[in-house]
């Protein structure tokens, strides 16, 4: 399972390069290409591919207008995501005003905050009460969230969500929220990450690796 979590991590940079490949005119692409334009060794792409059923030939190479539809459906692309946001923060605004998912398919709804004046003070924007929420996504058939809520809050609007019928969630709040048997979760520490960022800038400028193999940053392979 985690091996195919990964997996689709990176079946998500293929979609990316295989996408921008076919913009820029190419019908055929080897696993040499696609390592080239996304930094994951060919091996390791043939072997996702096998995993998935996706075909091509190691010598004859992969039709893009085969294998992208197929990624696609993999990872759902093939029909749009509609998602919600909670919390209308700094964090949740950005990312209700960010018009870069419509790109990759994925519309934001709406977002849900517990204050009312978040609401009135935004007239124009999908903002909603918290009271809103369950009859919203059961009428919109939402299935993912994002979570831009204080830490204390987490947990009490994950029970929320779940009640609701949310299957998946994109969480911001420095809490990590376990998954369960009915819900995905994604926990992005933005801090944590930041600090690992600092902690490899600092190994590159100073040269002590203290053991650790500075390749190991890339969490993708
Ligand atoms: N803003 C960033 O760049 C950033 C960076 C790293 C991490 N984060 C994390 O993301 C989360 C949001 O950050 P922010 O800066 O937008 O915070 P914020 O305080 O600006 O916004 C949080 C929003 O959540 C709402 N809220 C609180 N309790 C709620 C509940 N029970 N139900 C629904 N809404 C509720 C608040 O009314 C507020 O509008 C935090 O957990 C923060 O630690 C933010």
């Amino acid at each position: 399972m985690a091996e195919k979590k990964k997996s689709i991590t990176r079946l998500i940079l293929y979609n990316k390069a295989l996408t921008r490949l076919k913009q820029l005119g190419f019908h055929k692409v080897f696993s040499d290409n696609l390592a080239d334009a996304t930094g994951i060794n060919p091996a390791q792409i043939r072997k996702d591919f096998s995993l998935f059923n996706i075909s091509g030939s190691k010598k004859g190479g992969y039709i893009i207008d085969e294998i992208l539809p197929r990624i696609q459906e993999i990872l759902s692309k093939d029909k749009p995501q509609e998602v919600i946001i909670i919390g209308a923060g700094n964090l949740g605004m950005a990312l209700l005003r960010y018009r870069g998912f419509e790109k990759e398919g994925i519309h934001i709804k709406a977002a849900f905050d517990i204050l009312q004046e978040k609401i009135v003070k935004n007239p124009g924007l999908p903002l909603y009460p918290m009271s809103e929420l369950e009859t919203f996504v059961k009428q919109h058939n939402i299935k993912v969230a994002i979570m831009a809520v204080p830490e204390h809050a987490a947990q009490g609007v994950l029970d929320q969500l779940i009640n609701a019928g949310i299957v998946g969630i994109l969480n911001f709040a420095p809490v990590r929220l376990r998954p369960t048997k009915t819900c995905y979760i994604n926990n992005v520490n933005l801090e944590n990450e930041l600090e690992k960022v600092i902690y490899f800038a600092r190994v590159l400028e100073t040269g002590q690796t203290n053991g650790v193999d500075l390749e190991e940053n890339d969490s993708c392979e």
